[in-house]
């Protein structure tokens, strides 16, 4: 069972993967950290992100692991542990340039078959491009989708301390990663013509897990 889920920043793709592979017994992979890895590496090691040259020729040097349990998902980047420095503001506002760049999006994507391949259980994948160019043979597509104001308030939520912003400057950022998300040439966020598109704007947590919860044992009971 391959679970592909898509959609733009906030709209609960991280939490809802990784409550419906806990409940089904699945790996789950978070997509997005692998970018967010890629990126932060860039920074690290002084590559100017908005160069599309130096980080084409520089994509292949880090070497990023995840670790696909759910209850305790993990990233490191040549060996170190990159769960927090991945979530800061800087590689959230850089990280749509690297991403961009075909030549980290060849890597990633193979990197990120090659864990669904060994998953022998089943996955949820999470991220922009799972349903359209990662998996296109994924047992089920989800699309997750919610007002911008809607996203901008759940983010906001998390930001506390010296990352905590306005909401509505929270709300600018996000709709302009998804204006380059969505943009860019080499596989955009996009919905599949197969993927099942959920708003959950006026949904709790709990309701989008049950609903896909209840897709993929209806996949299951048919396949
Ligand atoms: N349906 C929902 N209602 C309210 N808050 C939600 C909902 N889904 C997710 N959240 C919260 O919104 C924030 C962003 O969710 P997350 O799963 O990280 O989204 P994404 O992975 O799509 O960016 C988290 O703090 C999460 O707990
Ligand atoms: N499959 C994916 C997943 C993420 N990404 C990129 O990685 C960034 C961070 O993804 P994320 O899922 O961590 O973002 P949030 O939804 O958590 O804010 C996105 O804005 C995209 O630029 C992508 O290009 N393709």
């Amino acid at each position: 069972m391959i679970v592909a889920i898509d959609g733009p920043s906030g709209t609960g793709k991280s939490s809802t993967s990784k409550a419906v592979a806990s409940q089904l017994g699945l790996s789950y992979l978070d997509t997005g950290a692998q970018y967010r890895a890629m990126t932060w590496w860039m920074i690290t090691n002084g590559v100017d992100v908005n160069d599309p040259a130096a980080v084409a020729t520089a994509a292949a040097k880090p070497v990023l692991v995840s670790g696909t349990d759910p209850a305790g998902p993990t990233i490191t980047v040549d060996g170190a542990d990159a769960a927090v420095p991945i979530r800061t503001q800087e590689v959230t506002s850089r990280v749509s340039a690297v991403s961009a760049v075909p030549e980290v999006r060849t890597l990633v994507t193979e990197l990120q078959r090659s864990i669904a391949a060994a998953a022998v259980g089943g996955i949820v994948v999470e991220g922009r491009d799972i349903g359209t160019t990662v998996l296109p043979d994924a047992d089920l597509k989800i699309f997750l989708t919610a007002s911008p104001e809607a996203r901008a308030a759940r983010r906001s939520g998390e930001l506390t301390g010296k990352e905590a912003v306005d909401v509505a400057v929270t709300r600018a950022a996000l709709v302009t990663r998804d204006a380059a998300d969505a943009g860019r040439k080499t596989s955009p966020l996009a919905k599949a013509a197969d993927a099942v598109e959920v708003d959950t704007t006026d949904l709790t947590l709990q309701q989008v897990i049950a609903c896909v919860v209840t897709l993929v044992e209806e996949k299951r009971a048919a396949g």
